[in-house]
């Protein structure tokens, strides 16, 4: 364990500096026992706070969590309306027409268009289609109900919206704690406001190392294409987050402390990085955020794929998800660690763990949880093929993941899996 790393037994959500005496006593049980993949989740939701909340224009509220219950700013509609084109009619007909918007009596009528303002002494509607304007004996202008006018149309009261049909003024309209959409919004605006207060929601920096990975086309032996780069910030979006950047590291310490360092102009809550999660000469994560005065919340996972998987925590703040560069031992930590941190920053629910049943025998092996893709069959969850660390076949045909125990699985065993954000 490096300087700055929390042990296994820390309380939760402590971050505690290590002693240096202390330093090669606890790296030795913390190699012996890192989290459990079920501890890992918990300790990335415990160590992280809800970030505060501001408000938003109402163009980018969509998807935000309301931070505070909204009322209208004045009744819904604020004013009586029609609901159709046609005439403003007070009394019976023949209607003398009268000045559109002018006070009207019994025996008159004005013109009016769908939402337009009802004038005063109007009692009703009457719709285009079921009128016409016809002259009386002097020749002047009148209105009387057309051929296809219902009997007695129009009735009282008919086609006006009256005012605060919808809602009174400072009735609630949306409580506080829904994920707005684009309807919310929409009410919103009705409602007179030009903002809404909202939970924050994480930014985060992705920062993808490996001198090999090359981002088009196909790639030389020795290189490899970017698994990451097209999807990640598709993938924290649905977790919560609000990507800000996407800047690459070579695999050596200075670009790595230079991509970890704060960007003011773009500042991040997160910092997501891919690769250099190892101990070899190419890796320079653990360097870089012990360099940097970090601490490790979980400095590794007992699991497969995925154990190098790693949380920090650097001095200003701002957490780190260090994510291996095997794609699926990615997206597997990804699950594990950024799902639940990135929930917690955005005043989320955590993300729930589900049960399936196992739909093969799985036989017994030697290492920690592993946590399988698997695609469910007639309500069986049956494991993938192809769901070595660096393949994606198999994840990409998964309904979830799902853990199991080095001692296996019968068949129809119940065991818990978790979701996957684009399922
Ligand atoms: N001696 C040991 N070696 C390794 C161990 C170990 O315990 N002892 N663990 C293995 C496991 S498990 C994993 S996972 C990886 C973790 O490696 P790193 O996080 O340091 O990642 P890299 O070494 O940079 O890359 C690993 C692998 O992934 C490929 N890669 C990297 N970035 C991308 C990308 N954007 N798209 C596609 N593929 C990528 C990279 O080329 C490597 O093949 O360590 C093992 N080794
Ligand atoms: O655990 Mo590694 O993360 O298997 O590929």
């Amino acid at each position: 364990m490096a300087a700055g790393e929390v042990a296994r037994d820390a309380p939760e959500g402590v971050a505690q500096a290590t002693a240096a005496e202390g330093v090669a006593a606890q790296a030795a049980k913390s190699r012996a026992l890192p989290l459990t993949w079920i501890e890992a989740r918990d300790h990335a939701w415990s160590v992280a706070r809800p970030l505060a909340a501001h408000t938003v224009p109402l163009a980018l509220a969509v998807g935000r969590i309301l931070a505070a219950d909204v009322v209208s700013c004045h009744a819904m509609p604020h004013y009586a309306s029609s609901a159709m084109d046609g005439w403003a009619v007070a009394g019976s007909p023949p209607w003398i027409l009268a000045e559109k918007g002018s006070r009207i009596t019994p025996g008159q009528a004005a013109p009016i268009v769908t939402g337009g303002l009802i004038p005063p002494g109007a009692k009703a509607v009457l719709r285009s289609e079921s009128g016409e304007i016809s002259t009386d004996e002097d020749s002047l202008p009148i209105l009387v109900r057309g051929a296809g006018a219902r009997p007695g149309e129009p009735k009282n009261g008919q086609h006006i919206r009256p005012a605060g049909q919808e809602a009174a003024e400072a009735e609630l309209l949306i409580k506080a704690g829904v994920m707005l959409n684009p309807a919310h919004v929409s009410l919103a605006a009705l409602g007179g406001l030009d903002e809404l207060p909202v939970m924050g929601r994480p930014a985060v920096k992705i920062v993808l190392t490996g001198d090999e990975v090359v981002s088009a086309g196909v790639p030389e032996p020795g290189f490899v294409r970017d698994a990451f780069s097209p999807q990640l910030g598709a993938v924290l979006s649905l977790l919560g987050g609000t990507v800000v950047g996407l800047q690459r590291a070579a695999d050596n310490l200075v670009s790595m402390l230079d991509a970890l360092a704060d960007d003011e102009e773009d500042p991040a809550d997160v910092v997501i990085t891919t690769g250099a999660t190892g101990h070899s000469s190419a890796d320079f994560l653990r360097a870089a955020i012990t360099a940097m005065g970090g601490i490790f919340h979980v400095p590794q996972i007992a699991m497969r794929p995925g154990h190098p998987t790693l949380l920090a925590e650097l001095p200003d703040g701002r957490f780190i998800v260090g994510l291996p560069g095997n794609p699926l031992a990615a997206m597997v930590g990804l699950m594990t660690l950024g799902a639940p941190l990135l929930a917690r920053l955005g005043s989320m629910a955590k993300p729930a763990l589900t049960e399936v049943r196992c739909g093969a025998p799985i036989k017994e092996f030697h290492g920690p949880t592993r946590l399988m893709p698997y695609r469910l069959v007639y309500g069986l969850a049956s494991p993938c093929a192809h769901t070595d660390s660096a393949m994606m076949r198999g994840l990409a045909a998964a309904d979830g993941l799902m853990a199991v125990l080095p001692h296996g699985a019968k068949m129809g065993e119940s065991l818990p899996a978790m979701h996957l954000p684009w399922k």
